[in-house]
Protein backbone atom coordinates (compact mmCIF):
# COMPACT_ATOMS: atom_id res chain seq x y z
CA UNK A 1 0.00 0.00 0.00
CA UNK A 2 1.42 3.46 -0.94
CA UNK A 3 0.76 6.50 1.49
CA UNK A 4 -0.63 9.59 -0.40
CA UNK A 5 0.55 13.06 -0.24
CA UNK A 6 -3.09 14.05 0.09
CA UNK A 7 -3.25 12.27 3.76
CA UNK A 8 -0.68 14.65 4.85
CA UNK A 9 -1.85 17.95 3.66
CA UNK A 10 -3.52 20.57 4.96
CA UNK A 11 -7.49 20.98 5.47
CA UNK A 12 -7.76 23.95 2.52
CA UNK A 13 -6.57 20.48 0.12
CA UNK A 14 -9.14 18.57 0.93
CA UNK A 15 -10.94 20.18 -1.97
CA UNK A 16 -8.74 18.27 -4.52
CA UNK A 17 -7.58 19.28 -7.79
CA UNK A 18 -9.18 17.92 -10.40
CA UNK A 19 -7.28 15.82 -12.62
CA UNK A 20 -7.72 14.35 -16.28
CA UNK A 21 -6.17 11.30 -17.38
CA UNK A 22 -5.56 10.82 -21.36
CA UNK A 23 -4.85 7.40 -22.26
CA UNK A 24 -3.58 5.51 -25.19
CA UNK A 25 -2.35 2.38 -26.52
CA UNK A 26 1.17 3.24 -26.48
CA UNK A 27 4.30 2.63 -28.70
CA UNK A 28 8.15 1.25 -28.57
CA UNK A 29 10.24 3.40 -27.47
CA UNK A 30 12.54 3.04 -30.17
CA UNK A 31 12.07 1.59 -34.14
CA UNK A 32 14.50 -1.01 -33.15
CA UNK A 33 13.75 -5.10 -33.00
CA UNK A 34 15.01 -4.98 -28.93
CA UNK A 35 12.38 -2.28 -28.32
CA UNK A 36 9.45 -3.51 -30.45
CA UNK A 37 9.91 -6.52 -28.59
CA UNK A 38 9.59 -5.08 -25.58
CA UNK A 39 6.88 -3.70 -26.11
CA UNK A 40 4.78 -6.23 -27.90
CA UNK A 41 5.54 -8.50 -25.16
CA UNK A 42 3.70 -6.47 -22.47
CA UNK A 43 1.08 -5.45 -25.38
CA UNK A 44 0.10 -8.85 -26.95
CA UNK A 45 0.19 -10.82 -23.17
CA UNK A 46 -2.80 -8.62 -22.20
CA UNK A 47 -5.99 -11.04 -22.07
CA UNK A 48 -8.31 -8.09 -23.24
CA UNK A 49 -6.05 -8.29 -26.31
CA UNK A 50 -5.41 -11.75 -27.19
CA UNK A 51 -7.59 -14.09 -24.63
CA UNK A 52 -6.12 -17.66 -25.91
CA UNK A 53 -5.36 -19.93 -22.72
CA UNK A 54 -2.72 -18.48 -20.91
CA UNK A 55 0.11 -21.61 -20.83
CA UNK A 56 -0.63 -22.30 -24.78
CA UNK A 57 -0.48 -18.49 -25.77
CA UNK A 58 2.50 -17.97 -23.59
CA UNK A 59 4.49 -20.89 -25.28
CA UNK A 60 3.48 -19.14 -29.11
CA UNK A 61 3.91 -15.71 -28.26
CA UNK A 62 7.69 -16.22 -26.51
CA UNK A 63 8.45 -19.19 -29.22
CA UNK A 64 7.07 -18.10 -32.28
CA UNK A 65 5.47 -14.56 -32.39
CA UNK A 66 8.38 -12.36 -30.15
CA UNK A 67 10.62 -14.06 -32.30
CA UNK A 68 9.32 -13.11 -36.13
CA UNK A 69 7.23 -9.98 -35.71
CA UNK A 70 9.78 -7.25 -34.26
CA UNK A 71 12.20 -7.36 -37.00
CA UNK A 72 9.03 -7.19 -39.13
CA UNK A 73 7.22 -4.50 -37.21
CA UNK A 74 10.40 -2.44 -36.66
CA UNK A 75 11.21 -2.71 -40.10
CA UNK A 76 7.26 -0.66 -40.12
CA UNK A 77 8.20 1.85 -37.57
CA UNK A 78 11.03 3.07 -39.13
CA UNK A 79 8.96 4.25 -42.25
CA UNK A 80 7.28 6.74 -40.10
CA UNK A 81 9.15 7.26 -37.02
CA UNK A 82 9.73 11.00 -36.64
CA UNK A 83 12.87 13.16 -35.07
CA UNK A 84 11.86 13.18 -31.77
CA UNK A 85 10.20 9.96 -31.58
CA UNK A 86 6.79 7.57 -32.45
CA UNK A 87 4.32 9.33 -34.38
CA UNK A 88 1.26 8.57 -31.68
CA UNK A 89 3.52 9.70 -28.80
CA UNK A 90 4.08 13.20 -30.02
CA UNK A 91 0.68 13.51 -31.59
CA UNK A 92 -0.65 12.36 -28.05
CA UNK A 93 1.81 14.52 -26.50
CA UNK A 94 0.51 17.62 -28.51
CA UNK A 95 -3.26 16.86 -27.95
CA UNK A 96 -2.53 16.66 -24.55
CA UNK A 97 -1.34 20.22 -24.73
CA UNK A 98 -3.78 21.65 -27.06
CA UNK A 99 -6.70 20.01 -24.64
CA UNK A 100 -4.78 21.87 -21.55
CA UNK A 101 -5.12 25.28 -23.15
CA UNK A 102 -8.58 24.55 -24.02
CA UNK A 103 -9.45 24.00 -20.10
CA UNK A 104 -7.23 26.10 -19.01
CA UNK A 105 -10.44 28.86 -18.70
CA UNK A 106 -11.95 26.22 -16.62
CA UNK A 107 -12.15 25.91 -12.78
CA UNK A 108 -12.67 23.11 -10.01
CA UNK A 109 -15.27 23.68 -8.00
CA UNK A 110 -13.96 22.87 -4.38
CA UNK A 111 -14.98 19.35 -3.03
CA UNK A 112 -16.70 21.02 0.02
CA UNK A 113 -18.85 23.91 -2.12
CA UNK A 114 -21.12 20.91 -3.55
CA UNK A 115 -24.19 21.63 -3.35
CA UNK A 116 -25.09 18.84 -1.02
CA UNK A 117 -21.87 19.40 1.27
CA UNK A 118 -22.83 23.18 1.11
CA UNK A 119 -25.18 24.39 4.10
CA UNK A 120 -25.44 27.74 1.96
CA UNK A 121 -26.40 25.55 -1.22
CA UNK A 122 -24.18 27.77 -3.22
CA UNK A 123 -22.20 26.27 -6.00
CA UNK A 124 -20.22 29.41 -6.87
CA UNK A 125 -17.85 29.33 -4.78
CA UNK A 126 -14.43 28.34 -6.32
CA UNK A 127 -10.95 27.32 -4.35
CA UNK A 128 -8.04 27.20 -7.05
CA UNK A 129 -6.38 23.47 -6.09
CA UNK A 130 -2.57 23.19 -6.48
CA UNK A 131 -1.92 24.42 -9.60
CA UNK A 132 -2.09 28.53 -10.25
CA UNK A 133 -4.83 29.00 -11.96
CA UNK A 134 -6.85 26.33 -10.71
CA UNK A 135 -7.32 24.56 -14.30
CA UNK A 136 -7.40 20.86 -14.23
CA UNK A 137 -4.32 18.94 -14.21
CA UNK A 138 -3.75 16.60 -17.10
CA UNK A 139 -1.70 13.86 -17.45
CA UNK A 140 -0.74 11.74 -20.55
CA UNK A 141 -0.71 8.02 -19.92
CA UNK A 142 -0.22 4.46 -22.01
CA UNK A 143 -1.46 1.10 -21.44
CA UNK A 144 1.77 -0.66 -22.52
CA UNK A 145 5.29 1.17 -22.60
CA UNK A 146 5.90 4.55 -21.54
CA UNK A 147 4.63 6.92 -20.12
CA UNK A 148 3.18 4.33 -18.40
CA UNK A 149 -0.85 5.02 -17.06
CA UNK A 150 0.75 4.50 -13.27
CA UNK A 151 3.61 7.09 -13.68
CA UNK A 152 0.20 9.22 -15.02
CA UNK A 153 -1.75 8.95 -12.03
CA UNK A 154 1.49 9.35 -9.86
CA UNK A 155 1.91 12.74 -11.39
CA UNK A 156 -2.13 13.50 -11.12
CA UNK A 157 -1.42 12.05 -6.92
CA UNK A 158 1.99 14.54 -6.94
CA UNK A 159 -0.43 17.63 -8.10
CA UNK A 160 -3.24 16.67 -5.44
CA UNK A 161 -5.63 15.63 -7.45
CA UNK A 162 -8.75 13.88 -5.44
CA UNK A 163 -11.35 13.68 -8.43
CA UNK A 164 -10.23 11.85 -11.31
CA UNK A 165 -11.92 11.49 -14.91
CA UNK A 166 -10.38 9.08 -17.35
CA UNK A 167 -10.30 9.46 -21.36
CA UNK A 168 -9.37 6.92 -23.15
CA UNK A 169 -8.35 8.08 -26.88
CA UNK A 170 -10.35 5.74 -28.09
CA UNK A 171 -13.91 7.33 -29.50
CA UNK A 172 -15.47 3.67 -29.85
CA UNK A 173 -15.28 1.40 -27.05
CA UNK A 174 -13.63 -1.98 -27.65
CA UNK A 175 -12.42 -4.75 -24.85
CA UNK A 176 -9.05 -4.95 -26.31
CA UNK A 177 -8.89 -1.30 -25.53
CA UNK A 178 -10.87 0.69 -23.22
CA UNK A 179 -11.40 -1.87 -21.31
CA UNK A 180 -7.59 -2.35 -20.73
CA UNK A 181 -7.32 1.29 -19.86
CA UNK A 182 -10.14 0.53 -16.87
CA UNK A 183 -8.15 -2.89 -16.31
CA UNK A 184 -4.45 -0.84 -15.65
CA UNK A 185 -6.19 2.03 -13.80
CA UNK A 186 -7.50 -0.30 -11.16
CA UNK A 187 -4.79 -2.73 -11.01
CA UNK A 188 -2.60 0.56 -9.79
CA UNK A 189 -5.05 1.67 -7.49
CA UNK A 190 -5.17 -1.62 -5.69
CA UNK A 191 -1.98 0.03 -4.49
CA UNK A 192 -3.24 3.37 -3.20
CA UNK A 193 -4.83 4.07 0.06
CA UNK A 194 -6.53 7.08 -0.47
CA UNK A 195 -8.57 5.88 -3.95
CA UNK A 196 -9.63 9.27 -5.58
CA UNK A 197 -13.18 10.17 -7.04
CA UNK A 198 -13.47 8.57 -10.43
CA UNK A 199 -15.24 8.99 -13.63
CA UNK A 200 -14.82 6.72 -16.85
CA UNK A 201 -15.45 7.75 -20.00
CA UNK A 202 -16.64 4.74 -22.43
CA UNK A 203 -16.75 6.37 -25.37
CA UNK A 204 -18.13 9.41 -27.51
CA UNK A 205 -18.80 7.83 -30.78
CA UNK A 206 -21.63 9.84 -31.40
CA UNK A 207 -20.30 13.28 -29.78
CA UNK A 208 -22.13 15.89 -31.77
CA UNK A 209 -18.73 17.53 -31.71
CA UNK A 210 -16.28 15.26 -32.67
CA UNK A 211 -18.75 14.35 -35.31
CA UNK A 212 -18.21 18.08 -36.74
CA UNK A 213 -14.77 17.71 -36.28
CA UNK A 214 -14.42 14.63 -38.82
CA UNK A 215 -16.37 16.27 -41.19
CA UNK A 216 -14.85 19.43 -40.96
CA UNK A 217 -11.58 17.32 -41.49
CA UNK A 218 -12.70 15.83 -44.40
CA UNK A 219 -14.45 19.17 -45.83
CA UNK A 220 -10.79 20.80 -45.57
CA UNK A 221 -9.26 17.67 -47.15
CA UNK A 222 -11.68 18.11 -50.15
CA UNK A 223 -10.77 21.57 -50.71
CA UNK A 224 -7.22 20.53 -51.68
CA UNK A 225 -8.29 17.12 -52.94
CA UNK A 226 -10.16 15.76 -55.56
CA UNK A 227 -13.51 14.70 -54.11
CA UNK A 228 -14.31 10.62 -54.08
CA UNK A 229 -15.65 7.80 -52.49
CA UNK A 230 -14.70 7.85 -48.89
CA UNK A 231 -13.87 5.00 -47.14
CA UNK A 232 -13.99 4.60 -43.44
CA UNK A 233 -11.37 2.60 -42.16
CA UNK A 234 -11.32 1.63 -38.31
CA UNK A 235 -8.98 -1.26 -36.33
CA UNK A 236 -10.25 -4.34 -36.48
CA UNK A 237 -11.17 -6.60 -33.64
CA UNK A 238 -12.02 -10.75 -33.53
CA UNK A 239 -15.25 -11.00 -34.86
CA UNK A 240 -15.49 -13.58 -31.80
CA UNK A 241 -15.22 -10.43 -29.90
CA UNK A 242 -18.16 -8.70 -31.16
CA UNK A 243 -20.23 -12.26 -31.29
CA UNK A 244 -19.90 -12.42 -27.63
CA UNK A 245 -21.50 -8.43 -27.01
CA UNK A 246 -18.49 -6.01 -27.76
CA UNK A 247 -20.03 -2.74 -29.07
CA UNK A 248 -16.95 -1.66 -31.01
CA UNK A 249 -18.49 -2.64 -34.57
CA UNK A 250 -21.84 -1.22 -34.07
CA UNK A 251 -20.41 1.96 -32.75
CA UNK A 252 -17.82 2.70 -35.76
CA UNK A 253 -20.47 2.06 -38.33
CA UNK A 254 -22.59 4.63 -35.97
CA UNK A 255 -19.71 6.64 -36.50
CA UNK A 256 -19.13 6.46 -39.95
CA UNK A 257 -23.42 7.29 -40.48
CA UNK A 258 -23.27 10.49 -38.79
CA UNK A 259 -20.01 11.59 -40.72
CA UNK A 260 -21.38 10.58 -43.94
CA UNK A 261 -24.83 12.41 -42.92
CA UNK A 262 -23.34 15.08 -41.71
CA UNK A 263 -21.24 15.84 -45.50
CA UNK A 264 -24.51 15.08 -47.41
CA UNK A 265 -23.52 11.59 -49.04
CA UNK A 266 -25.13 9.38 -50.44
CA UNK A 267 -25.38 5.51 -49.51
CA UNK A 268 -22.68 4.81 -52.88
CA UNK A 269 -21.02 7.24 -51.92
CA UNK A 270 -19.07 5.93 -48.66
CA UNK A 271 -17.97 2.77 -47.20
CA UNK A 272 -17.18 1.13 -44.07
CA UNK A 273 -13.73 -1.20 -43.42
CA UNK A 274 -11.90 -2.73 -40.75
CA UNK A 275 -7.87 -3.42 -40.81
CA UNK A 276 -4.65 -4.31 -39.06
CA UNK A 277 -6.23 -7.86 -38.57
CA UNK A 278 -3.75 -10.07 -36.77
CA UNK A 279 -3.73 -13.94 -36.74
CA UNK A 280 -5.46 -16.52 -38.08
CA UNK A 281 -8.87 -16.30 -36.89
CA UNK A 282 -12.01 -14.19 -38.29
CA UNK A 283 -12.30 -10.47 -37.61
CA UNK A 284 -14.61 -7.82 -38.33
CA UNK A 285 -15.15 -7.69 -42.13
CA UNK A 286 -14.86 -6.57 -44.77
CA UNK A 287 -10.97 -6.21 -44.11
CA UNK A 288 -9.51 -2.60 -45.79
CA UNK A 289 -6.83 -3.87 -47.40
CA UNK A 290 -9.10 -6.71 -49.41
CA UNK A 291 -11.54 -4.24 -49.88
CA UNK A 292 -9.32 -1.57 -51.17
CA UNK A 293 -7.56 -4.43 -53.79
CA UNK A 294 -11.08 -5.05 -54.66
CA UNK A 295 -11.93 -1.60 -55.62
CA UNK A 296 -8.99 -1.14 -57.27
CA UNK A 297 -9.76 -3.85 -60.13
CA UNK A 298 -13.37 -3.28 -59.93
CA UNK A 299 -14.45 -0.77 -58.16
CA UNK A 300 -14.08 3.00 -56.84
CA UNK A 301 -10.78 3.57 -58.64
CA UNK A 302 -10.29 6.83 -56.87
CA UNK A 303 -10.39 6.81 -53.13
CA UNK A 304 -10.38 9.00 -50.40
CA UNK A 305 -9.13 7.18 -46.71
CA UNK A 306 -10.11 8.22 -43.22
CA UNK A 307 -9.65 6.41 -39.83
CA UNK A 308 -11.73 8.05 -37.31
CA UNK A 309 -11.33 5.53 -34.75
CA UNK A 310 -7.72 6.81 -33.92
CA UNK A 311 -7.61 9.82 -32.55
CA UNK A 312 -3.91 10.02 -32.93
CA UNK A 313 -2.07 9.15 -36.20
CA UNK A 314 0.36 6.02 -35.91
CA UNK A 315 1.93 3.18 -36.89
CA UNK A 316 -1.89 2.05 -38.34
CA UNK A 317 -2.68 5.28 -40.18
CA UNK A 318 0.82 6.09 -41.53
CA UNK A 319 2.18 2.88 -42.67
CA UNK A 320 -0.83 0.99 -43.46
CA UNK A 321 -2.82 3.36 -44.39
CA UNK A 322 -1.29 6.07 -45.79
CA UNK A 323 1.62 3.77 -47.44
CA UNK A 324 1.54 0.06 -47.84
CA UNK A 325 -2.44 0.32 -48.40
CA UNK A 326 -1.79 3.03 -51.00
CA UNK A 327 0.74 1.12 -53.01
CA UNK A 328 -0.63 -2.26 -53.07
CA UNK A 329 -4.23 0.13 -54.08
CA UNK A 330 -2.04 1.78 -57.05
CA UNK A 331 -0.42 -1.14 -58.53
CA UNK A 332 -3.57 -2.99 -58.49
CA UNK A 333 -5.44 -0.81 -61.12
CA UNK A 334 -6.56 1.96 -58.40
CA UNK A 335 -6.35 5.84 -60.10
CA UNK A 336 -6.05 8.09 -57.13
CA UNK A 337 -5.75 7.42 -53.17
CA UNK A 338 -5.37 9.89 -50.36
CA UNK A 339 -5.32 9.72 -46.49
CA UNK A 340 -7.27 12.21 -44.12
CA UNK A 341 -4.63 12.42 -41.42
CA UNK A 342 -6.36 11.81 -37.55
CA UNK A 343 -7.41 14.42 -35.75
CA UNK A 344 -4.48 14.59 -34.00
CA UNK A 345 -4.05 17.86 -32.02
CA UNK A 346 -6.69 20.10 -34.22
CA UNK A 347 -8.53 22.58 -32.57
CA UNK A 348 -11.59 21.30 -33.22
CA UNK A 349 -10.57 17.76 -31.95
CA UNK A 350 -9.19 19.98 -28.70
CA UNK A 351 -12.86 21.65 -28.53
CA UNK A 352 -14.54 18.84 -28.85
CA UNK A 353 -12.68 16.46 -26.13
CA UNK A 354 -12.77 19.60 -23.65
CA UNK A 355 -16.59 19.83 -24.03
CA UNK A 356 -16.80 16.05 -23.76
CA UNK A 357 -14.75 16.42 -20.39
CA UNK A 358 -16.74 19.39 -18.85
CA UNK A 359 -20.02 16.97 -19.72
CA UNK A 360 -18.54 14.18 -17.26
CA UNK A 361 -17.21 17.41 -14.66
CA UNK A 362 -20.68 17.92 -13.70
CA UNK A 363 -20.45 19.36 -10.61
CA UNK A 364 -16.88 19.61 -10.56
CA UNK A 365 -15.98 22.40 -12.55
CA UNK A 366 -17.35 25.76 -13.77
CA UNK A 367 -16.07 27.92 -16.87
C1 LIG B 1 -3.45 -9.07 -31.53
C2 LIG B 1 -4.52 -8.40 -31.31
C3 LIG B 1 -4.80 -6.96 -31.45
C4 LIG B 1 -6.03 -6.40 -31.15
C5 LIG B 1 -7.27 -7.10 -30.64
C6 LIG B 1 -5.90 -4.99 -31.40
C7 LIG B 1 -6.93 -4.06 -31.22
C8 LIG B 1 -6.80 -2.68 -31.37
N1 LIG B 1 -5.63 -1.95 -31.53
C9 LIG B 1 -5.94 -0.61 -31.64
C10 LIG B 1 -5.05 0.45 -31.82
C11 LIG B 1 -3.69 0.32 -32.13
N2 LIG B 1 -3.02 -0.86 -32.39
C12 LIG B 1 -1.71 -0.58 -32.66
C13 LIG B 1 -0.71 -1.49 -32.95
C14 LIG B 1 -0.83 -2.87 -32.86
N3 LIG B 1 -1.99 -3.61 -32.66
C15 LIG B 1 -1.69 -4.95 -32.60
C16 LIG B 1 -2.58 -6.02 -32.32
C17 LIG B 1 -3.92 -5.88 -31.91
N4 LIG B 1 -4.65 -4.73 -31.84
C18 LIG B 1 -0.27 -5.08 -32.79
C19 LIG B 1 0.50 -6.39 -32.80
C20 LIG B 1 0.26 -3.79 -32.93
C21 LIG B 1 1.74 -3.41 -33.03
C22 LIG B 1 2.22 -3.10 -34.33
C23 LIG B 1 2.36 -4.31 -35.18
O1 LIG B 1 3.22 -5.14 -34.87
O2 LIG B 1 1.58 -4.41 -36.13
C24 LIG B 1 -1.53 0.84 -32.61
C25 LIG B 1 -0.30 1.63 -33.03
C26 LIG B 1 0.82 1.72 -32.03
C27 LIG B 1 1.96 2.56 -32.52
O3 LIG B 1 3.04 2.39 -31.95
O4 LIG B 1 1.87 3.39 -33.42
C28 LIG B 1 -2.76 1.39 -32.25
C29 LIG B 1 -3.07 2.86 -32.00
C30 LIG B 1 -7.36 -0.50 -31.54
C31 LIG B 1 -8.11 0.83 -31.63
C32 LIG B 1 -7.89 -1.77 -31.37
C33 LIG B 1 -9.28 -2.22 -31.19
C34 LIG B 1 -10.34 -1.55 -31.39
FE1 LIG C 1 -3.91 -2.79 -32.57
FE1 LIG D 1 -0.43 -3.46 -37.72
Amino acid sequence: MQDDPGERQSESNLAGTLGILLANLGTPDAPTPAAVRNFLAEFLWDPRVVDAPRWLWWLVLHGIILRIRPVKSARAYRLVWTRQGSPLLLHARALSEALREELSGTQCIAMNSLPELSPAGNITAVIPPHNEDGAPVLALGMSYGSPSIPQALMQLRNAGVRRLIVLPLYPQYSSATTGSVFDRISRELQHWRWIPELRFINNYHDDNAYIDALAMSVLDHWRSHERTHLLFSFHGIPQRHSNAGDPYERQCRETARRVAAQLGLSAADWSVSFQSQVGREAWLRPYTDEFLLLQARTGHKRITVMCPGFAADCLETLEEIAIRNRNAFMQHGGEHYTYIPALNAGKRHALALAGLIRRHAAGWMTS
